[in-house]
């Protein structure tokens, strides 16, 4: 056994050593495959068969990177030129899945660090999806629709090629949402013709599901309430603080009101929303999909609500449960001890790879019950596979009433039970519905 031990441990640094060999700058894919790697020496005790075959060494290399250059015209007439990503991490278990992401940070390593994570994510809802991540290193902020709609005319223009409904199946993240999806999916439809199932996060008029949009934020919370369940703990009167301001922060704001906590800050890359009396997520929801505002306008209009600059990790506060919902590493090792310090016993991360390993480290080691991104932020990539279901033209309407059954299937009481209902959910109407008559007969049973 202390022989098996000690190689698992030599074979797992072995595996560092060529990804730092490799790619010794790329420090976010470096630091999501690490932590996983980390981890998974129990595993190769068990299966000696995954060191014999190497194993490790596929999981850490992408299958394919593609990388290319996009040029568009701002309005101004300059020309511009910016760099696009689509990591086709793994597709063992399905076609490639998982979002582009549209912000001046987004370079290689940040994109194979989050197609690195959907492999896992993906394969954790125990649907058939691949892993991948795009994007483009573009910043929407500030940009005419125009100049977003040309930028995103020009990025499809490229990416169609390696895209495909049993290929590649991209979808949002940041600084992608509804309005990309739509320019994007019109640039392929010209190209290739009309193929509902190319993109998901599609608008409801053309294929889109209706569960998608709220979907992430909204698992977040089914899953933090499981957690809390678990406990003998509920979340009726409990203190939140989230961060972000975007879809996935939005929709956790909307669905933890509902379900009795109250949320006191909300945030933005500039600072952060704190409101004793509770944030109202109406406002935020016009402050930032109407307006596409910033969130320091949420002060102007609720007199209970303060504006302040710098990071809401660093504001002392007492409360119960911390959801970080913006971007990666916004949670350092010295935030994560405000976090204990403060009171907070639970962390459910609705964006991927928030917290640094020693913020983790600092929740175990203070018995904060963790739940980490693969998990807790499933139900986005979850809803957009029951979206690649809806391929034939014109079921998306008829499929209301059964979407409308998967959503109120997630609320049950332990995480497993969920993922296993959610999936059977899924899984009955991917089976059952083939045709238009198999719907109209599952629609009457
Ligand atoms: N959309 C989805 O379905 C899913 C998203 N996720 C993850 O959730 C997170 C949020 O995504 P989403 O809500 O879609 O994105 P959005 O673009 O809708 O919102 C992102 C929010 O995070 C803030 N933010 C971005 N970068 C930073 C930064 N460096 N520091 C502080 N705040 C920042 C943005 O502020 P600002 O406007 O100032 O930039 C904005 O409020 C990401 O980690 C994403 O990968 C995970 C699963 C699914
Ligand atoms: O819905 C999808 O395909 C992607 C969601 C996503 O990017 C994520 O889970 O991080």
């Amino acid at each position: 056994m202390g022989i098996i031990v000690t190689n698992v441990k030599a074979y797992i640094e072995s595996i560092k050593d060529q990804i730092d060999r490799r790619d010794p700058d790329q420090k976010e894919f470096q630091e999501a495959a690490f932590t996983v790697l980390d981890s998974l020496a129990p595993t190769l005790e068990a299966h000696p068969e995954y060191v014999e075959s190497n194993l490790l060494a596929q999981l850490v290399e992408p299958e394919r990177v593609i990388q290319f250059r996009v040029p568009w015209q701002s309005d101004d007439g300059k020309f511009n030129v910016n760099r696009g990503f689509r990591v086709q991490f793994n597709s063992a278990i399905g076609p490639y899945k998982g979002g582009l992401r549209l912000h001046p940070s987004v370079n290689l390593s940040v994109v194979k660090f989050l197609g690195f994570e959907q492999i896992l994510k993906n394969s954790l809802t125990g649907l058939p999806i691949g892993g991948a991540k795009g994007g483009s290193d573009f910043d929407p902020k500030g940009k005419s629709d125009s100049e977003v709609m040309r930028f995103c005319q020009s990025f499809m223009t490229e990416l169609q090629r390696h895209i495909g409904p049993d290929l590649d199946v991209p979808a949002g993240d940041i600084g992608v949402g509804g309005r990309e999806i739509g320019y994007l999916f019109g640039a392929y439809k010209r190209l290739n013709g009309y193929q509902n199932g190319v993109l998901t996060g599609k608008g409801l008029t053309f294929g889109g599901s209706l569960a998608r949009t709220g979907a992430t934020g909204f698992g977040l919370l089914y899953y933090t309430n499981a957690m809390l369940k678990a406990q003998g703990d509920t979340l009726t009167g409990k203190k939140i603080k989230v961060s972000g301001a975007g879809n996935v922060a939005t929709y956790a704001i909307q669905k933890a009101t509902e379900l009795g906590a109250k949320v006191i800050t909300v945030s933005d890359s500039n600072g952060y929303i704190y409101d004793p009396k509770g944030i109202d997520y109406k406002v935020v929801k016009q402050i930032k999909e109407v307006e596409r505002g910033r969130i320091r306008d949420y002060a102007d209009r609720v007199e209970s609500a303060e504006y302040h600059g710098g990071s809401v990790w660093d504001f002392d506060v007492d409360y119960d449960i911390a959801l970080p919902c913006a971007t990666q590493n916004e949670i350092n090792k010295d935030q994560a001890k405000l976090i204990v310090k403060d009171g907070a016993k639970y962390v459910c991360e609705g964006a991927n790879m928030p917290s640094y390993p020693d913020a983790i480290a600092i929740y175990r080691d203070s018995n904060v019950l963790y739940g980490p991104a693969k998990a807790a932020n499933a139900g986005g990539v979850a809803v957009s596979a029951l979206e690649m279901s809806q391929k034939v033209n014109g079921w998306h309407g008829a499929l209301k009433p059964l979407i409308i059954d998967f959503k109120t299937s997630w609320k049950i009481s332990s995480p497993s039970q969920k993922l296993l209902t959610r999936n059977t959910s899924l899984i009955r109407i991917t089976k059952q519905v083939q045709t238009l008559p198999d719907l109209r007969r599952l629609l009457k049973q």
